[in-house]
């Protein structure tokens, strides 16, 4: 079989986009995540770290479904959304959207260019829940908010939050963020453990200065990304939370691929994350399912872009 797909990203975080609203691949559950499995893998020509196939929905404007590199399905995926908001947006004329993903329909509409000539997009990030059932986190315990969990780590304080997807994060300083901890520790939560039975993506926070976080995460089904736009949107969150950051106020998140911001909203007990960075296209290609052969690739001309865009945060961490 033949898949046409367009291979994007947001801040270097980067997905092979499949539009099936038009065209009936006939996939099963189990060719989704053959699909992810192969053709992300980083040895084959593609390589990704993940998959976004875009289809119809009943309920909104288009529906987005992410599977991980390792054929695990995603409830959310938030620098993938933003590809996909601009693909359903530009597909069907629009400058925002409803999209259906697995737990919410969520907005998505394009904003002003986050950096000259990076087209740019903004997702929300919704629901938020820190009860440890959602994520599932096995403690005797509702919440872990700023807590150390002692039989994980004795040094690290961590947050538990789903966004709906499970996260894990710590606040660091600069010995922390640079060691093996984050690596050791995701790798144990991620493997056959007694705390997160379906894994959880782990984030290390920086805090660069008010307004200004740096984030690295090992995702889930993945491992170690340039960026992952749903920790970096739990990371503003818990940053708000203790006062770091402000609630209403842009973040700006630098990540191993760049920078996004994010502006945390509270409504009581309610909280909802704006995810506003860029949705970028790689190349548009076909491949054949079996032989993973490419054929057709054109390219897009919007790196030179980004590159600029990536420099620029890489200015500001060096000077951190
Ligand atoms: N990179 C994504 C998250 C992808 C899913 C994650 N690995 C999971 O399994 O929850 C993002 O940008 O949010």
């Amino acid at each position: 079989m033949m898949i046409e797909l367009i291979k994007c990203h947001g801040s270097g975080n980067d997905f092979l986009l499949i539009d099936e609203m038009d065209r009936d691949y006939g996939f099963t559950e189990e060719s989704r995540a053959d699909l992810a499995k192969s053709l992300c893998n980083r040895e084959t020509e593609l390589g990704a770290d993940g998959i976004l196939f875009i289809l119809s929905s009943t309920k909104a404007d288009a529906r987005m479904r992410v599977f991980n590199s390792d054929g695990s399905e995603a409830s959310m995926c938030g620098n993938g959304l933003r590809c996909a908001a601009r693909y359903i947006c530009e597909k069907l004329g629009v400058t925002e959207a409803i999209v259906e993903t697995m737990k919410a329909n969520l907005q998505v509409k394009k904003e002003t260019d986050i950096f000259p000539g990076v087209p740019t997009y903004n997702v929300e990030i919704s629901p938020v829940s820190f009860r440890l059932e959602d994520l599932p986190l096995k403690l005797d315990q509702e919440e872990l908010i700023q807590q150390k969990i002692p039989s994980l780590s004795n040094d690290l304080v961590f947050t538990a939050l789903a966004v709906p997807n499970p996260h894990l994060v710590a606040i660091v300083n600069n010995d922390q963020v640079e060691s093996n901890m984050q690596k050791e520790l995701s790798e144990k939560v991620n493997g056959p453990n007694e705390w997160f039975p379906d894994g959880v993506n782990v984030s290390f926070i920086k805090l660069l200065e008010k307004g200004k976080i740096y984030v690295r995460t090992f995702e889930r089904g993945v491992g170690f990304t340039n960026a992952c736009g749903t920790a970096m949107s739990s990371s503003s969150l818990v940053t708000c939370l203790i006062g770091e950051n402000q609630f209403e106020e842009k973040i700006s998140v630098y990540n191993n691929g760049g920078m996004v911001q994010c502006v945390v909203h509270k409504e009581g007990d309610r909280y909802t994350i704006d995810l506003i960075g860029n949705a970028t296209y790689m190349y548009k290609a076909t491949v054949d399912a079996i032989s993973q052969k490419v054929t057709d690739k054109h390219n897009y001309s919007e790196q030179e872009a980004y590159h600029h865009l990536r420099e620029h945060a890489q200015t500001v961490l060096d000077a951190k």
